[in-house]
């Protein structure tokens, strides 16, 4: 493990220009222990896999559910990793409880969404095997939608989830169609999703990532689903990169697993979730 991770998180704000609530710190983790988690997300049991329409999941630590989390204990492969975040303090005293694998193919992603309010707002995500780029947008109509434990019918992380609830951000962002003006709403500065893409990080392999308040609840986040990425601008953390890469550079993806940890506040005993018999 980087013996050397520094207690002093503001070391790995990422950009002045942004509000300090993105951290990035390149190669968190070396990698014998990048291969060590890879061989344990591959050699859970098949059940433990999740497949949605474009990507697969493994859940550990309960199923987060509006009514709470029947918490179940982590695995040591995992909670060596969730004692080591513990040390940047960053989650005010609670323990990550839950621990959501990703796994995406080049040319797979996630849809811009939110993480609703069944987390805490500290997400901290170890990336294995290829790097990808994370990407923020303002909401619809510019401002926050306040959190809701709504489920969209979404299938984003297998549970409920708020999702941007215009079907055709969705489309628009895989590249199926244009919006059409009438949909465009008053208030809004553009539905095209592309104009509100307002950032984005790159998540190199074996980096930690820690997005924070703001970013986490007032935007939406997504994974575009491309197997190239170009070097823009918008990419924040340029100069914290363990890689160099210029503006204009294109990096091809690899099959990457992300272990996305964070804290369940509400955990129930499985007897008052189903009611006693
Ligand atoms: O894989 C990632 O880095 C992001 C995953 C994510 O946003 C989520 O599962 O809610
Ligand atoms: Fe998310």
């Amino acid at each position: 493990m980087n013996s050397e991770l520094d207690k002093d998180i503001e070391k790995y704000v990422v950009s002045k220009d942004t509000p300090p609530s993105i951290y990035y710190i390149p190669e968190f983790i070396d990698k014998e222990e990048e291969d060590f988690l890879v061989n344990k997300v591959y050699s859970a049991p098949k059940p433990k896999w999740t497949q949605l329409a474009h990507r697969r999941l493994q859940n550990w630590g309960g199923l987060p559910q509006p009514k709470g989390m029947v918490a179940e204990a982590l695995p040591e492969w995992l909670q060596t990793y969730i004692n080591k975040l513990s040390q940047l303090n960053l989650f005010e005293g609670r323990a990550p409880n839950h621990v959501l694998v990703n796994e995406y193919l080049p040319g797979q992603g996630i849809m811009p969404h939110e993480d609703g309010p069944l987390f805490y707002p500290v997400v901290s995500t170890i990336s294995l095997g290829s790097h990808t780029l994370l990407d923020f947008y303002y909401h619809l109509d510019g401002i926050q939608q306040k959190p809701e434990c709504v489920s969209t019918g979404s299938e984003v992380n297998g549970y409920n989830h708020k999702v941007e609830e215009d079907e055709n951000v969705i489309k628009e962002y895989s590249g199926q169609t244009e919006p059409p003006e009438a949909k465009q709403g008053k208030n809004s500065p553009s539905s095209n999703s592309e104009d509100r893409h307002f950032l984005s990080i790159l998540l190199e392999r074996r980096s930690l990532v820690l997005v924070c308040g703001e970013m986490y609840t007032q935007h939406l986040h997504g994974i575009a689903e491309q197997t190239h990425d170009t070097i823009t601008n918008k990419i924040v953390n340029l100069q914290h990169l363990s890689n160099p890469v210029s503006i204009g550079e294109t990096l091809q993806r690899d099959t990457r697993v992300s272990l996305t940890i964070r804290h369940v506040p509400r955990t129930v005993k499985a007897k008052f979730l189903f009611g006693r018999r």
